[in-house]
């Protein structure tokens, strides 16, 4: 496995993040995983089972921190507005966050509950292991061992496979195919667990739900990916969270090390993942993202200013798998090599073309002509991507009926094969066409959204409570515990909880990692 480091302390030209001087080991007793302080507890060496105080460990002994209080990280979804498939193949994208969010609540357990356990609802899946059974002298082996810094560029084999054993257990009864997707959920969370805690982690529970569509296009497991590292980490006190007058130094170095984990969890559920949902999904906004060199960091130009274009997101409601038209394009490109880097390079000069236009200083989302030019390079866009094979019937249906009333320019958004399209709309479509077009697609099964790009990355609310201007907020604010997350209703239920807008501006609690500048 490929451990980097980024050369001391110099910015990384493109990316908006500092590259960072990192310690050779951790300079914190957060991230002292070796197990052998774990193992001497108390003075009992777990060795021979024969217990031995020893009065000078016991003088040594560190004070019990006091409980964490539940706290939970949020992230936002993503589209691609170009770029799709070409940027695992080293070319650009530009991608923005979108207003749907994952939601991780973090609960620790008495000191005595040496469990952790997985819960997320959405896909119907929960599981516990014990901590102390877990692989951990594997993980901590010095010639494996990784840092909350690291750079880690691809799964180690043997890691991965000893974990195998403690997957085997998970949902038994479910099908094969449901089974494989909580076995997947619960690999990729046992691999950052193992590589970033210890033994001596406190037991804990994380419980996630979503408003994102699951497998739609919209970075999905990005998100949860985001939340997790970000949440690993604030336990670690490896990050310290957003703070009042954070220098945005200090705001990217926190953010960098969240999305570096975010990438380990996406490598385990995708395979080849380029980078670009976990990017967005941390840092919010909209960005420019390529990674020409698999073993270093992605260049990421964040743009600030990206326009509030009026977009149509609409979901075909076709599952869909990331990991199977990745592998499919890499295919095709192995077949016709020649042909395809054409076709991936048309589509880097679209994502060019269009990143220019987009960062023009008199851009104005209210003229045609603005909108008729991206939108035009959206159309080119979705062409090179159904050449790619990675369309489906239900996408180009959607382009069909959005073309039948000429009121906008339509591409897929995300790896395609169903899943989501993204429609830029002509500025003064009337409501009488918006209304049938929408009555249409709600005929035919297609789900619309209602989102905004480019709001805010991956948030923290420490403690679990929120002000939301009632009655409750006089005693502190509104607690969310464990009951009252799993119980929410649907989508808005979830929103209304613990939304980072409640539908009625920012609500005070959410903190955002502010890196501008
Ligand atoms: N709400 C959720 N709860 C738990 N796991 C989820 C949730 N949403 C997504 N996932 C995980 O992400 C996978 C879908 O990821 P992916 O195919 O990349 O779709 P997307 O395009 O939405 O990112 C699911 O199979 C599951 O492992
Ligand atoms: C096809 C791809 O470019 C985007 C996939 O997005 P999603 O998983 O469909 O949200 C793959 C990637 O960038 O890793």
């Amino acid at each position: 496995m490929t451990t980097q480091r980024a050369s001391n302390g110099q910015t990384n030209g493109h990316n908006g993040f500092h590259s960072e001087s990192e310690p050779e080991s951790p300079t914190t007793d957060i991230t002292d995983s070796s197990d052998t302080s774990s193992d001497i507890v108390n003075g009992i060496t777990n060795g021979t089972g024969s217990l031995k105080l020893n009065p000078r460990r016991k003088m040594k002994r560190k004070q019990s921190s006091p409980m964490m209080p539940a706290f939970m990280v949020s992230a936002p979804g993503k589209v691609i507005m170009f770029g799709e498939h070409a940027v695992v193949h080293g070319k650009a994208a530009i991608a923005a966050s979108i207003s749907l969010r994952s939601y991780l609540l973090v609960t620790t357990l008495s000191k005595s509950k040496r469990t952790v356990t997985l819960r997320f609802p959405d896909i119907d899946f929960s599981h516990t292991w014990n901590i102390d059974d877990l692989p951990w002298s594997t993980f901590h082996h010095p010639s494996k061992k990784k840092y909350y810094y690291s750079l880690v560029t691809e799964l180690d084999p043997e890691l991965v496979a000893c974990i195998q054993p403690f997957l085997a257990d998970v949902s038994p009864d479910k099908p094969a195919g449901i089974r494989k997707v909580h076995q997947n959920s619960a690999g990729s969370f046992l691999y950052m667990f193992l590589s970033l805690g210890s033994k001596s982690f406190p037991g804990c529970q994380y419980t996630l739900r979503s408003t994102i569509p699951i497998g739609a296009g919209l970075g999905s497991s990005a998100t949860i990916a985001v939340c997790m590292a970000a949440a690993l980490l604030t336990q670690l006190r490896a990050i310290t969270g957003p703070h009042p007058d954070q220098p945005a130094d200090e705001a990217r170095l926190q953010i960098e090390r969240i999305n570096r984990w975010a990438y380990v969890y996406e490598m385990f559920i995708h395979g080849n993942p380029s980078g670009v949902d976990n990017t967005v999904s941390t840092q919010g906004k909209a960005v420019v993202f390529q990674r020409t060199d698999y073993d270093k960091p992605p260049t990421v130009r964040p743009l600030w200013d990206f326009p509030e274009l009026p977009l149509l997101l609409v979901d075909t409601r076709v599952p869909k798998s990331t990991a199977h038209e990745v592998a499919k394009v890499g295919k095709l490109k192995q077949r016709h090599p020649k042909l395809v880097a054409s076709i991936l390079d048309s589509v880097d000069k679209v994502t060019d073309a269009s990143a220019e236009i987009l960062t023009e200083d008199d851009f104005d989302t209210s003229s045609e002509d603005c909108l008729a030019r991206v939108g035009e390079l959206m159309t080119i866009n979705h062409g090179l991507l159904v050449s790619l094979g990675v369309s489906h019937p239900r996408l180009e249906r959607v382009r069909e009926l959005v073309d039948h009333e000429g009121i906008g320019w339509t591409k897929l958004t995300g790896a395609g094969g169903g899943g989501c399209s993204i429609t830029l709309l002509k500025p003064g479509v009337s409501r009488s066409k918006l209304d049938r077009l929408e009555e249409q697609l709600d005929e035919e099964g297609f789900q619309k959204f209602e989102t905004t790009l480019g709001g805010d990355g991956v948030g923290v609310l420490w403690p679990a409570v929120l002000k939301n201007g009632m009655d409750e907020d006089e005693e502190g604010g509104m607690e969310i515990d464990l009951d009252n997350f799993l119980s929410a209703e649907g989508n808005e239920g979830v929103e209304r909880l613990v939304g980072v807008h409640g539908g009625k501006g920012e609500r005070e609690g959410w903190k955002f990692w502010r890196v501008e500048s």
